[in-house]
């Protein structure tokens, strides 16, 4: 099982953000969206070896945490960003009313949305994998020798706070997979095709 962990600082956690501009309603759910996409989809397809953490730290309410779970997905992923959007505008309607710190409710099969915290994340997923940070300085990927289970996490536009980097020190070995600055969502289709390929 691969695993993907994205801090998305901005991302909204209400419902309320318009279909018509996620990037500024939505406070960057455009970036979670192709996220996802990178993440599960095939041409003809979807990968069921992959689970992802999203934990939201937007207003008015955060963080809210959406995790997708590949074996047992059945909700519909489509290439475009809007039906997408639409599901993760149903997790946070009905992460409204949750006020239990960690436990997930089930949105769709396969779907789940709670209050936990990126370290609350990152500690569950640690339980049963390996974890490593992308980042731009990290070891090249190259050099690198992944386990069964690999967990990977990354940062949104913002990138991660110092803090976060702070807590990963020591739990998370660092991986680039180039000298330069890519998009997330870049990251995870390369990080999903070189696994591929092993
Ligand atoms: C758009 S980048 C963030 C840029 C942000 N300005 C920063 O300085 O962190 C989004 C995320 O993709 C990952 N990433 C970007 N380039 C990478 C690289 N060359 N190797 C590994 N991960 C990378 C990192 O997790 C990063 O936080």
């Amino acid at each position: 099982m691969r695993t993907f962990i994205l801090k998305a600082n901005t991302a909204v956690t209400s419902p309320d953000f318009s279909l018509k501009d996620l990037p500024g309603t939505g406070g960057r759910i455009d970036l979670l969206c192709r996220f996802l996409n990178s993440a599960f989809l095939l041409s003809h397809g979807i990968r069921k070896d992959v689970r992802v953490f999203m934990t939201l730290y937007g207003r008015p309410n955060p963080p809210k945490t959406i995790h997708f779970e590949g074996p047992k997905l059945k909700v519909r992923l489509n290439p475009d960003e809007r039906s997408t959007a639409l599901i993760l505008k149903k997790a946070l309607k009905i992460g409204e009313d949750l006020r239990e710190p960690t436990k997930e409710v089930e949105v769709f099969p396969g779907v789940y949305v709670s209050n936990m915290t990126f370290e609350d994340v990152v500690r569950r997923v640690m339980k049963d994998s390996t974890l490593y940070y992308l980042v731009e300085d990290g070891k090249p990927i190259t050099e690198i020798e992944f386990p069964q289970n690999p967990a990977f996490v990354l940062g949104d536009h913002l990138g991660l706070s110092k803090e976060d980097e702070r807590f990963l020190e020591g739990i998370a070995k660092k991986v680039r997979i180039g000298r330069r600055s890519y998009l997330a969502s870049h990251v995870v289709a390369f990080v999903n095709i070189w696994l591929d390929g092993m």
